[in-house]
């Protein structure tokens, strides 16, 4: 519902905003801050409630890709389309009996070799390719015992039952890639990766949900907005934003392709776990806290949501570098007061 107001002299119109109550309109920046924060405070504004995409998500794995990396072992990359938005969102998966289904299909009028350059291969590729594949003129012969070892090696991946770990990850490019101190994204990225690799199993669906959902655009409007003075979930709604707006259909539909039904989920977001359990296919058998390195002395919370939200210990190991400071504390911790994440807060920091 709209909300008008007058702002510094200005119309502003707070298409968002919940509801104004009659005659209480703010007149100035401060009551309408103060409105603001009786807004994010009350449960109904910030309560995440399932926010279903509009038509039933399809997507498609288009492309497998093995990635070697010096300290953290060998993944392989899926890259997905769906119908939802045109993003390339991925999902990096270690273990060789985690598959795609919608890569592994036959797709229409393919030979072996775009098979191969797609992904859907099995086995390694340098054990099964030839020089004269590498150049993509095989004979007869030379496809036939290719197709002969791919069906070989298809038959030694049998899915394991045990429940993966997996982390639904949404992208921050400040977080991730130029280090910001303001959020542990990129801190939670390298430790997941890191325990996947660890446990030699594992699935991280990395969406592109940039700034919980509102882009990089409005994130960064957002971090103004921040330093002066304003928490998170405020700065967003001040930008007429939800202070979350991620769904985890797409999640949801990658995890499903990728054959899991329990999963080990690594988050302090309960509402990533009721989301995605509320689409019926995937269940959260256990939660994995994602404890920031500089509160990890802390031990795991066991403030849990429900019975589904446990809390095993779990001290991060080093691996990135260690993030911390005043903007990072106030971050995690409105995250903990105004959006349900389940941590502790250590002693001296303002809830
Ligand atoms: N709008 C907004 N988004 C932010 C800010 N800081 C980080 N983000 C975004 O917050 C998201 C964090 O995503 P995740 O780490 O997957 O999720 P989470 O909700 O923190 O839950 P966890 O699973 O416990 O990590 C990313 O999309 C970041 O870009 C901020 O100040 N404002």
């Amino acid at each position: 519902m709209a909300t008008a107001f007058t702002l510094f002299g200005m119309d502003v119109v707070h298409d968002n905003a919940p509801a104004l109550p009659p005659r209480s309109q703010p007149t100035t920046y401060h009551e309408y801050i103060d409105f603001l924060k009786q807004q994010v405070h009350s449960p109904s504004a910030i309560t995440p409630t399932l926010k279903p995409e509009t038509k039933q998500v399809r997507i498609q794995c288009q492309v497998r890709a093995r990635i070697p990396t010096n300290e953290g072992g060998e993944m392989y990359l899926y890259l997905y389309k769906n119908n939802q938005d045109t993003k390339e969102h991925l999902a990096i998966v270690y273990g060789d009996d985690i598959r795609s289904k919608s890569l592994d299909n036959t797709w229409k009028n393919e030979t072996i070799m775009n098979r191969i350059v797609r992904g859907a291969y099995y086995g390694r590729l340098e054990e099964v390719v030839t020089e004269e594949s590498r150049n993509m003129n095989l004979n007869e012969d030379q496809l036939r015992y290719l197709e002969e070892q791919q069906n070989k090696a298809k038959a030694q991946f049998a899915q394991s039952s045990s429940p993966p770990l997996v982390r639904i990850h949404s992208e921050c490019f400040t977080g991730e890639t130029v280090h910001s101190a303001r959020c542990d994204c990129g801190e939670q990225l390298d430790e997941a990766m890191r325990l996947m690799q660890e446990a030699g199993r594992g699935v991280m669906v990395y969406l592109r949900q940039e700034g919980r959902g509102i882009g990089l655009l409005e994130k960064l409007k957002a971090y103004n907005l921040q330093d002066l003075g304003h928490d998170t979930v405020a700065a967003n709604v001040l930008l007429k934003h939800p202070p979350d707006a991620r769904t985890y259909g797409i999640a949801n539909a990658i995890l499903e392709d990728l054959g899991l039904k329990d999963v080990m989920l690594l988050t302090n977001n309960p509402d990533k776990i009721e989301q995605l359990e509320a689409y019926g296919s995937i269940k959260v058998v256990e939660r994995r806290p994602m404890v920031p390195r500089s509160w990890s002395s802390t031990p795991a919370s066991v403030n849990s949501v429900n019975d589904l939200l446990r809390t095993p210990s779990s001290s991060p190991a080093p691996h990135s570098p260690l993030l911390g400071g005043k903007e990072l504390d106030k971050y995690l911790a409105v995250k903990v007061r105004k959006m349900r994440h389940i941590l502790d807060v250590p002693q001296g920091i303002e809830k």
